[in-house]
């Protein structure tokens, strides 16, 4: 026990009780007006913003509010790209083994080399909690590995790694190229074929030809000469070569041959004619050319391509002629893919408002998000992607999802902000407004600081429809004139592919007769591909964020903008973006103030209750 004498060199600052950090006592100022504002809204809407238990989760006592007014050097970069183009590769097949079994007193082993590992598959998958193609992008080429080959005494080769990408959900994956050696080897087969079929038919002509003119002369001869002469003339004529039965060169790029052999021994070696092969679970690639919408997250990943087949090993080649074949099958080539990802849904709600109306501020508050926020336009040049969590991540809901679907989080996206003619590539370019048209939900951010908020949705609106005027009359503009050779393609109404390809297409030999299948994977020009089908803008869920609701004068014009959104509701007046047929069946107006958090909290109920 320390004796009470040693109390008296304490420092006494350090036995007085520790102040608490309080911003209330930092900020003073009260914001009465907000307050107001905001229990009148939560009297309107009683469903979605009522003063229950969860708005006490939603909103917790938030000790240090500096994050919504930050430092202009307090903020993080983020990384986002919505667009990339990628090359993949599947792994190749590895090459069979040319092996014999060796023992003591088997001086010539029966074949026993083992078949080569089949290649690496291309895999993809949509996950949630990922926003952006930019780690995809860094990627360039993604090559998953080839199979090993096999080895002696009947071991198989080790099969290719796989190779799995995850991508957003919302992401739509289109194929801009292919080169597939299979269906190549297939095609070249099928020419070979053809040309035999050919040279058979003309050497059967020239046969019959050769018969009628002997049959012409040996009459004549009978005539002329007499029997005896012709049959003379017969035998000294040069005995028959069919061209078909010459020898074709090794292919070595099919065969892997003995090394121990001398070329020489493969001079009279018929190579057996070996259909090209696929793996079976080739079965499973999506239809050629490559269109997937990812709009839910897979649970399984889907396969885009498969790897190679692995190559035979010498045993499958023996037979009674030839008990101990030299050479075995090389692997079947992996195929390259180039294919183009495009993020369609970029979030669950995009932020649409004038610069400096307070968007970035309301991410802030709404999630972690550490955009850069600052009392100048343009503050924001890219878009930025938070991410709300409605669940606080314990499994117990701060929102009461009604649908099937338990959402546990929603993404919000900041946009750059919006200027008057921004339709015509004012302001920071048409980019960002391919941002909007890529949120599910648009949230209208207006400053009701700034002006007549009314007038500004409107202005919002107008530059929407604009932008959506353009967009949609920009296809027919930028169709090619010259069409001829290109194939054309429709993406499937449904989505997702449909795994309808019969199981042994691919390992079938085609007739010679069989009219060459249409293959527009095979066709090596790479196309333009056409714009993604985006839904029109005036049909997506919108609401509107008033904020700076903290500032003077406010009260009036959120009264104002909320008359004319009931109005907009009602049909009384026309829908801002002037088309009848405009979404209105919620219409609301959030009062926040996103500096001071205030309000807030009834954005992610409303979300939820659009999204489900
Ligand atoms: N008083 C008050 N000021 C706010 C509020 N929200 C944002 N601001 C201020 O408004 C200014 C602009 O905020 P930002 O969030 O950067 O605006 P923005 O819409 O992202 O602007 P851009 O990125 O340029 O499009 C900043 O100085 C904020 O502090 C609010 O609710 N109340
Ligand atoms: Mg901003």
């Amino acid at each position: 026990m320390a004796h009470p004498g040693a109390y008296f060199y304490l420092p006494i600052r350090s036995l007085r009780p520790r102040r608490a950090y309080c911003p209330v006592t930092l900020r003073p100022q009260p914001y009465p007006r907000i307050s107001a504002q905001c229990q009148r809204w939560q009297s309107s809407h009683p469903g979605s913003a009522g003063s229950d238990n969860a708005t006490t989760h939603l909103e917790p006592p938030s000790p240090d509010l500096s994050h919504l007014n930050p430092a202009p050097d307090d903020y993080s970069r983020f990384i986002f790209q919505d667009k990339c183009q990628v090359t993949m590769h599947a792994g190749a097949g590895g090459n069979g083994c040319v092996s014999f079994l060796r023992e003591k007193y088997i001086e010539e082993g029966p074949p026993n080399g083992g078949d080569g590992g089949s290649g690496g598959g291309l895999y993809i998958q949509a996950v949630e909690g990922l926003t952006s193609l930019h780690k995809l992008a860094r990627r360039g080429v993604i090559r998953a590995s080839r199979g090993k080959n096999g080895q002696g005494k009947s071991k198989g080769g080790k099969r290719g790694d796989d190779i799995l990408i995850q991508v957003p959900v919302g992401t739509v994956v289109r194929e801009v190229e292919r080169h597939d050696p299979v269906e190549e080897e297939i095609a070249r087969r099928r020419i070979e074929m053809k040309e035999e079929a050919r040279r058979a038919e003309e050497l059967k002509m020239a046969e019959e030809m050769r018969r009628g003119e002997e049959m012409r002369k040996a009459q004549e001869m009978e005539m002329e000469e007499g029997l005896e002469r012709k049959e003379e003339e017969m035998e000294n004529e040069a005995p028959e070569i069919e061209e078909g039965e010459a020898f074709a060169p090794i292919r070595h790029d099919r065969w892997v041959l003995y090394p121990g052999a001398h070329p020489s021994d493969f001079l009279t070696v018929a190579f057996p004619k070996i259909k090209p092969r696929r793996q079976q679970i080739a079965a499973m690639e999506p239809q050629a050319p490559i269109f997937l919408d990812l709009s839910k997250p897979t649970e399984k990943p889907i396969l885009l391509a498969a790897g190679g087949a692995g190559g035979l090993g010498n045993p499958h080649f023996a037979s009674r002629s030839m008990g101990r074949p030299k050479f075995a099958a090389r692997g079947e080539g992996g195929m390259r893919l180039e294919l183009d990802f495009e993020l369609k849904l970029l979030a669950d709600v995009g932020l649409v408002g004038k610069p400096n109306a307070g968007k970035s501020t309301l991410l802030r508050s709404l999630t972690n998000s550490r955009t850069r926020i600052g009392n100048w336009e343009f503050t924001t040049l890219s878009p930025w992607i938070g991410t709300v969590v409605i669940d606080d991540n314990t499994g117990r809901p701060l929102v009461e999802s009604k649908g099937k679907t338990r959402r546990t989080n929603f993404t919000i996206a900041d946009i750059p902000g919006l200027v008057e003619d921004a339709h015509l590539d004012r302001g920071l370019g048409l980019g960002f407004l391919r941002h909007i048209d890529r949120a599910g939900i648009l949230a209208f951010v207006l400053d009701l600081s700034a002006g007549d908020p009314v007038q500004e949705l409107q202005k919002l609106w107008h530059e929407l429809g604009e932008y959506e005027r353009l967009r949609d009359a920009e296809p027919a503009s930028e169709e090619p004139e010259d069409l001829e050779g290109v194939i054309d393609w429709g993406p499937s109404s449904s989505g997702l592919p449909e795994f309808d390809r019969p199981q042994n297409q691919d390992i079938e030999l085609l007739s010679p007769n069989e009219e060459s299948v249409s293959s527009p994977s095979n066709s090596h020009a790479p196309r333009a591909l056409p714009h993604l089908p985006m839904p029109p803008l005036h049909t997506k869920p919108w609401f509107v964020v008033a904020t700076k609701a903290d500032l003077e004068n406010t009260q009036d014009r959120y009264r104002a903008l909320q008359e004319y959104l009931s109005a907009v509701q009602k049909g009384l007046t026309e829908h801002p973006s002037g088309n009848p047929n405009g979404w209105k069946e919620r219409l609301h107006a959030v009062p926040v103030s996103a500096m001071r958090g205030e309000g807030v909290s009834h954005i992610p109920r409303l979300v939820m209750e659009f999204l489900e």
